[in-house]
Parts: C-alpha cells; structure tokens; sequence
C-alpha cells in the first residue's frame, strides 16, 4: 500500500497533472470513458443494486456528464491568478491569488450511487490538478471492478489509480499520509477517517448521513406533495443519502398522506412492485434485516411486505410514530416513511432542532413566509422547498453536510476550491526601500502613527481620487520646479509657434 501511495505521489511531483491543457484532457479522457464504456458501467450498477440500465443512467450518468462538461467550459477561468485589492503599503506591487493542486488526494466511496460517488469527486480532484487514489466500496463490487478495470484504459496510470478492498485494505490506505481525504458514507466511519487524517493534519471532507426531515404544511396540495416524497424517498429503495427518512405534520394529514402515497405508488411502480424495472432491492442482508427491525412495535399503514431471499421491501409508511423509538433514532436508510405528528410549525422546528443537523431540509406550502421561516431557524445541510432531492443536481450549489450530517462540500466549482490550495502570492519590488523602512527597527511614535496611516485608514474612491490627485499635484511642482528653465524654453516656443500659425491664417 505504501509503495502504491509512494509511486502516486511521484508521479504527482512529476508536474504532469497541472498544466491546464493536461487537466482538460483527462477530464475529456474520462468523459470518452463514460461514453464508449456506457453499457459496462451501467450494467454493473444495475447488477450492485437491482437498478434498471435506464435509472442508473439518470441517477448516476447525467449527473457525471454534466459534472465534466461544467467543468471543461469553466476551468480555464478558475485556474486563472485572481488579482486582490491592496494596501497602501502594497499599492505598487503585485497581489493574487493562485489556485494550485493539494497533492495527492484519497477518495474513499459509498455503496449507494456507487458510480458517482466516486467519480464525481474525481473530476473535481482532477480539474484542481490533483494525484487522486480511488477506494469504491466494496459493497457494491461489481461497479467498483469496472471503475478499476476502465480508469487505467483512459487516464494516467501513475496519477489516477484504483485499489479495491475492504475495511482491513482502507484501514491500511488511512494509515499512509495523504493531502486530502474526501470520504462518504456513514457517520461512524467518518470518525474513524478524521481521527486517522489527524494524525497527519490531513484536511477531511466528510460526506456523511442524517435523518433528513419532511414537513408538511395543512394548507398543501397533498397530491402533488405526496407524489414528489414518494418520488425521492423511494427511489434507490430508500437508499440515498439525502432521502426525506420521515414526515412531521399534524396528525389530522396523516391518513389523507397515507392513501396518497399509496396511489402514487401505485402509478409509479404498477400493481406488482416486484416486477416493476423502477424498484431497486436493499444492498445486502445485514442491511435487509436492519431496516426489518425498525419495522418491530411500529403502525404499518402502507407496504411493509418483504421478502428476504430477494431483499425486497415494499414502500412502506408508518403513522402515529413515537419519537423515542428505533425508527427514530437512526437514519433509516431505507423504503420506510414515518410519519411523526407536530400541533404546527413551531414543535416541528424544535423537533428539528432538539436533534442532530440534518443532510437535508425539505417543507412544503404555498406559505412562502413559512418556508423562509423554517429556513431561518433550523440548520441542514441543504434545503428544498416543495420538493426533495432537487437541490443536488443543481452544480451551483456546494453540496454537503453541516454538524453530524459532514463538513466540507463538491459539485462544481465548489469541488475546484475543495481540492484546491488558495495561495496569496505578493509580489515585491527590491526598489523603494524607503516606503519599508517604516516597518524596520528601531520602532518609534511616528512610524507608528504613519503605519496607521497605511493601514488602518479606510478610503472611499473620493478621497482616494484626492489623494491621487495631490500626489499628482506635489510630482507636477517637483518636476517643475527642476525642469523650470528647458520648460520655460519649450513654452516660449510653443507660444512662437501658435502666435505664427495664427498671423499666417489672418494673412489668407
Ligand atoms: N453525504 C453524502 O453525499 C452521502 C452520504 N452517504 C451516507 O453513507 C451511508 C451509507 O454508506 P455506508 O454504508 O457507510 O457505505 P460503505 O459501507 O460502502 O462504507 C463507505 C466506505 O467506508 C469504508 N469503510 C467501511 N468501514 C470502514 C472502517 N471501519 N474503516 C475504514 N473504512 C471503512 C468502506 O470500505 C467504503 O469504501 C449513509 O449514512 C448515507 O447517508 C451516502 C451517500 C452520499
Ligand atoms: C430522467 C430525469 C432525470 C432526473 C434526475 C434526477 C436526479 C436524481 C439524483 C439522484 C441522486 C444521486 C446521488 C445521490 C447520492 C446520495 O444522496 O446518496
């Protein structure tokens, strides 16, 4: 694992991966990658997760897409040295800032969207000029085979490298010393990542989990609410991150909630959800039985068959749910909706914020104050008014969490500046030492009071203007003052010369 990390980070101090003409040639090699190579990827994310070719193909592959297209027509401009306001210290030197490359990066993945999850990241890591090793979870195995086989066959061997295993081969990966981990999944692994990065200072970015809530407000169209929670709590078979994992309204919604859901289930997935190409299967067993127990003293309203040999569970919704129970003290992670009821919004916003910060906000009415409201007074990591999900394919958004749900956030431009260092660079000139000996020693109440004066005085552009123009003003008399006989010369001539060509005028 060493000597792999070792021959990483030699090929990182190459100086290959920056040049920005290099960068946007991976970027489009792997964008060739995900086209030429479409019907491997999607089968095996089909195969890891029971997803149809053409749910994976929207879930995972337009998102990948847009993510290198965004990137190639931005890049050239981000890598560009930003030019800083100065001081009146620094006024006549040069000051910016350049994005340059971490260095080697560690790119550990989740099961869940297996492809983008790690290739997303990628191309941020990329774009920044980065050295990147890419550890897919080994859940879903299939994805992370061709992820290992493809890379190699369109990018740099020795920049952009695979190693697959589990938790003996990332605990071994953790203890190598790297210059950014970007790690997803869950909550108590994601400490486990920061306590080895610590050892080496290195920074984290932690994409992690949560219970995302979903409130309702009484005065919604229940119809078109319901079919969008039923859209995005029950794709990927409940397995996304930023799910809605339970309801809050009064209880008086709930069973108009109930039977909504179960007609749009109904719509989306037909009378047989087994057969249906839409309906994804839990990752594996242990998973499987986990969501069962949540199930344990609960109130099914909707759903709740299963079927252990295909680790099917039905879409499935719980009312009247009690807060202290099981359902309610860990993310679900699942297609199980509780339905906990709140008297208004005020207990729903204390609800939220008796308990952990959330991945994800979602609330729905057509009270705008109220969605602002619950903006305002809670904290999530992301937020979609009268929608779910919605806010992660919008690139312009940092995506991430905040508190347990993770730190640090991609997507976009976002990724550029996750993976970049932001360097000041101050550029001095040897000449005009007098300006700086105001900061040399030895110290003394007037350096300091003109110190003060470079420093803390704060110009608007008019006083700014007059103290150009005093500038201007003092440089002119000087000049003046030392020039006075060759420009009293010039001025007699000029005055020779307008005075003839006048004369000569009147004499036509
Ligand atoms: N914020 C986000 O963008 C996302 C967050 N998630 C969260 O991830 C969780 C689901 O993923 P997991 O089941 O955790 O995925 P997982 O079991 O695939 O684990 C994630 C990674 O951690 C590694 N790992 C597991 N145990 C480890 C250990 N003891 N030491 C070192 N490395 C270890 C695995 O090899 C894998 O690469 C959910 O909580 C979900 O909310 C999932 C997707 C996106
Ligand atoms: C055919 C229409 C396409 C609509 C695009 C819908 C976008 C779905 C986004 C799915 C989220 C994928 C990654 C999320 C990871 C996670 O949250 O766990």
């Amino acid at each position: 694992m060493e000597r792999e990390v070792q021959r990483v980070r030699q090929a990182f101090l190459s100086g290959r991966s920056r040049p920005l003409r290099f960068r946007l040639q991976q970027l489009e090699a792997l964008r060739r990658m995900v086209q030429e190579r479409e019907k491997d990827i999607l089968a095996a994310i089909a195969a890891d997760l029971c997803k149809s070719e053409l749910n994976a193909y929207s879930q995972e592959v337009i998102t990948v897409l847009g993510e290198i297209d965004f990137m190639l027509e931005n890049l050239p401009e981000w890598v560009t040295a930003k030019p800083v306001k100065k001081n009146l210290l620094t006024m006549m030197d040069e000051a910016y800032i350049q994005p340059q490359p971490l260095g080697v990066v560690l790119i550990i993945g989740a099961w869940n969207y297996p492809f983008v999850l790690i290739i997303q990241p990628l191309i941020g890591a990329i774009a920044a000029g980065n050295a990147v090793i890419i550890k897919p979870s080994e859940l879903s195995e299939n994805t992370a085979k061709i992820v290992a086989k493809l890379l190699p066959q369109y990018l740099d061997q020795d920049l952009y490298v695979v190693i697959n295993g589990g938790v003996e081969e990332t605990t071994e990966l953790l203890k190598q010393r790297f210059d950014h981990i970007f790690y997803t999944g869950n909550t108590a692994v994601g400490k486990i990542v920061m306590e080895a990065a610590a050892k080496h200072l290195t920074p984290v970015t932690l994409e992690l989990g949560g219970k995302s809530p979903c409130y309702i407000d009484k005065d919604c169209d229940l119809d078109i609410v319901c079919r969008r929670i039923t859209w995005g709590k029950y794709m990927n078979c409940g397995q996304t991150c930023i799910a809605p994992d339970y309801i809050l309204c009064e209880a008086s919604l709930q069973s108009q909630i109930v039977w909504k859901i179960k007609e749009t289930v109904k719509e989306f997935y037909g009378e047989n959800i087994k057969e249906s190409p839409d309906y994804e299967r839990i990752i594996n067993l242990r998973h499987f039985k986990r969501i069962l127990s949540l199930l344990e003293g609960q109130k099914i309203a909707l759903g709740g068959e299963t079927d252990e040999a295909t680790r099917y569970i039905a879409p499935t919704v719980l009312t009247d749910v009690d807060p202290k129970t099981k359902v309610m003290q860990e993310e679900i992670f699942g297609p199980v909706l509780p339905i906990v009821p709140v008297k208004n919004v005020d207990e729903a916003i204390d609800f939220i914020n008796e308990r952990e910060k959330p991945l994800a906000l979602y609330v729905f009415s057509h009270n705008h104050k109220l969605i602002k409201r619950m903006i305002d007074e809670t904290s999530s990591g992301g937020v979609t008014g009268n929608d779910v999900i919605m806010h992660f394919t919008l690139n312009s958004f940092p995506f991430g969490g905040v508190g347990s749900s993770g730190m640090g956030a991609y997507h976009g431009k976002h990724s550029f500046d996750t993976f970049s260092h932001q360097r000041p660079c101050l550029l001095k000139s040897l000449k005009r030492e007098g300006a700086n000996k105001l900061r040399y020693p030895p110290n003394s109440q007037s350096k300091v009071d003109w110190g003060k004066f470079f420093l803390l005085r704060r110009f608007n552009k008019e006083k700014l203007g007059l103290l150009v123009l005093t500038f201007l003003g003092i440089v002119a008399a000087v000049l003046v003052k030392k020039y006075q006989a060759v420009l009293r010369r010039k001025a007699l001539l000029i005055f020779l010369v307008v005075h003839r060509l006048r004369w000569s005028s009147k004499q036509r």
